[in-house]
């Protein structure tokens, strides 16, 4: 008879969140071959980044999410309370982040994403992206309001980004990144090649505030364009689509222009996914 129980204890509903939000990110960052995003393959437009240094900033991002989680169950309703624990808790995710990344910004917006998801799939698991667009509409008092990239070009070009794709419920992630995902897998694609499409499905509408920074409206054109030429092709998992895909890494590389925020929605999309076919919520959507 041993003395000790050596059986690990059952993980709590927001260690689990927080580990399908990390899982997450690795897997969006692992997929390849993404345009111009770091990838298994190499750096893609970045010369900062590298693919240790995304699984790196993705592990250090896992006590902000289970935090989140947390704070959604003891708050337990969407308000400000909620909305300022949760700011406060993605402030410090992003220092932890760029205390592991020497500085570099590898994860700001899916913090931003991810983080909303994990706290609203623990407060309201049968809608979660619009309990997460009601806590992204709230006003958090603490926020700095530095000008950002994706205020910058909000300024210069119109640009809906990070923010309002959060407020309008994801509607990247829900009417065009989820449903290409499924998709693809329905088509036969296979799932790496179904990520990719669910990504390229993400880019041809998606007004990337990464990619206008870069490249301006000029880079969007092209990263919308090129990937609608892909699905039209086939997708990731035809030859022609290939070829495409292909071509609009070169030009994207070319261009200077990395659609990181795709890349976030992308890993959004592979959350809300996992969620669901994980069953942690019951039926989730
Ligand atoms: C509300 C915030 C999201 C701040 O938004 P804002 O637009 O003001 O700030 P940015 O710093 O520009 O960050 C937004 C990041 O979101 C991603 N993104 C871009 N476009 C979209 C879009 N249309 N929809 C959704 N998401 C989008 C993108 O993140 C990726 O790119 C990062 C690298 O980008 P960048 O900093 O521009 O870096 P580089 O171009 O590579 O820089 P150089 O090398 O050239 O110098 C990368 O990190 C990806 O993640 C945008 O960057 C929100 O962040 C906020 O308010 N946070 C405060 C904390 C908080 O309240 N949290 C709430 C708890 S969840
Ligand atoms: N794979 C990736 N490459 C570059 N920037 C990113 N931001 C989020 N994921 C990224």
């Amino acid at each position: 008879m041993h003395a000790f129980n050596l059986q690990a204890p059952p993980l709590s509903l927001a260690d689990r969140l927080a580990d399908l939000a990390v899982d997450a990110l690795i897997d969006e960052a692992d997929l390849s071959p993404k345009p111009a995003l770091v990838d298994r393959r190499g750096n893609g437009a970045h010369t900062d980044l590298h693919l240790g240094l995304m699984h790196a900033s993705a592990l250090a991002l896992w006590p902000a999410f289970k935090e989140m989680a947390e704070a959604a169950l003891e708050i337990g309703e969407v308000g400000l309370s909620l909305r300022e624990a949760i700011g406060r808790i993605g402030r410090e995710g992003e220092q932890a982040m760029l205390a592991t990344t020497n500085g570099v910004n590898t994860h700001r917006g899916a913090i931003w994403a991810l983080g909303l998801l994990v706290t609203a799939a623990a407060l309201q698991p049968n809608s979660i992206a619009l309990c997460a667009a009601r806590l992204a509409l709230l006003d958090d008092r603490y926020a700095p309001k530095p000008l950002s990239h994706g205020a910058q070009v909000a300024q210069r070009y119109g640009a809906r980004g990070a923010r309002e794709e959060a407020q309008l419920g994801f509607p990247s992630v829900l009417l065009r990144g989820l449903p290409q995902l499924q998709n693809s897998r329905a088509n036969g694609a296979g799932e790496q090649n179904a990520r990719l499409d669910a990504l390229l499905a993400i880019m041809t509408e998606l007004a990337d505030t990464c990619v206008l920074y870069r490249a301006g409206e000029q880079g969007l054109r092209a990263m919308q364009s090129g990937a609608q030429a892909v699905l039209d092709a086939g997708g990731s998992a035809s030859l022609t689509g290939r070829r495409r895909l292909h071509e609009l890494d070169q030009q994207l590389i070319a261009l200077n222009a990395s659609p990181g925020g795709a890349a976030d929605l992308l890993a959004a999309t592979l959350l809300l996914d996992r969620i669901e076919r994980d069953g942690i919520l019951q039926g989730a959507f």
